[in-house]
């Protein structure tokens, strides 16, 4: 044997035991859901990942390879919360709920802290049509518009483990429902007039509340869409007054909940 193929056999050896660590990493991480789940405990738990990363910063601090250790440590840390979003869901989340209930906030950080990919209904919509939201609306009209998400919403059932932020209209179809519950749990976001006033006050982005930003209008509309809303929904939450760390960990709590 040659004197590079035996340091070649070194490194296939030096894989061999790379890729055994790993998985032993994997099955704990595993084993963390599992016990989190039987007791209760808060699964998302962002902190533990902050902490995580101090211990390893100081274990490597002094080390030659230092930086690419680190940047190996990123893609190991992205994989294990896709694992754990594995553990906790095999099927599509889709949050629905009214105008500012936060389903496009919420649905970027649950896609972050479980490295699953987010789909932004509104977002793919403007990009497929090339116009905003308003445009589409101004131009071809609700309908048009209506019939753009249901064409969507199918394309996207074809794929799993998605979060899926749908637009305020998107619960409102029948079709549509039938349509989420093939390969998705649906989760409603809800607030009350007064927040959902405080939170798109700023914004004009949404035709349905241009020149109607009071109270009077957003309750009428949501005891109007409330039923649908909930007729839609494997799980709800309320979103007044909490910060979107909190209702991640609550749809995820209630989402891996037996019953669910
Ligand atoms: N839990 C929350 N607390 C405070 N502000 C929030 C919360 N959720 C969303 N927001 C803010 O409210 C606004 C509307 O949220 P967004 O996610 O766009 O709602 P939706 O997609 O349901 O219409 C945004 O400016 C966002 O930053
Ligand atoms: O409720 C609705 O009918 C709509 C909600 C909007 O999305 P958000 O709920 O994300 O604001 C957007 O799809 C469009 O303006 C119509
Ligand atoms: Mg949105």
């Amino acid at each position: 044997m040659s004197q590079l193929e035996e340091i070649r056999e070194r490194l296939d050896l030096c894989d061999k035991k790379i890729v055994s660590v790993l998985e032993e990493r994997m099955d704990i991480i595993k084993e963390i859901m599992v016990y989190k789940k039987e007791n209760g405990l808060p699964i998302l738990q962002p902190e533990q990942e902050k902490r995580q990363r101090k211990m390893l910063l100081t274990h490597v601090d002094e080390n030659t390879y230092k930086d690419e250790i680190l940047d190996i440590f990123n893609y190991i840390v992205e994989n294990s919360r896709r694992i754990q979003a594995k553990t906790l869901f095999t099927h599509n989340i889709l949050l629905i709920g009214f105008m500012g209930a936060g389903k496009s906030t919420v649905s970027t950080y649950l896609s972050k802290i479980l490295a699953s990919p987010q789909v932004e209904m509104d977002e793919e919509i403007v990009k497929k049509e090339g116009m905003s939201i308003n445009k589409i609306f101004e131009e071809y009209g609700e309908t048009y518009f209506r019939n753009c998400e249901t064409n969507l919403l199918i394309e996207l059932q074809k794929k799993n483990n998605q979060i899926i932020s749908c637009g305020g209209g998107v619960a409102l179809r029948d079709e549509n429902v039938a349509e989420m519950k093939k390969n998705g749990k649906v989760v409603l976001l809800t607030a009350s007039p007064e927040v959902i006033l405080e939170r798109v006050k700023d914004s004009d982005d949404r035709p349905l509340l241009r020149g109607n930003k009071n109270t009077e209008f957003i309750s009428n509309m949501m005891e109007q869409r409330r039923p649908k809303y909930e007729a839609a929904a494997d799980v709800v939450v309320n979103t007044d007054h909490k910060t979107v760390e909190e209702i991640a960990e609550e749809i995820v709590v209630k989402l891996t909940r037996d019953d669910n």
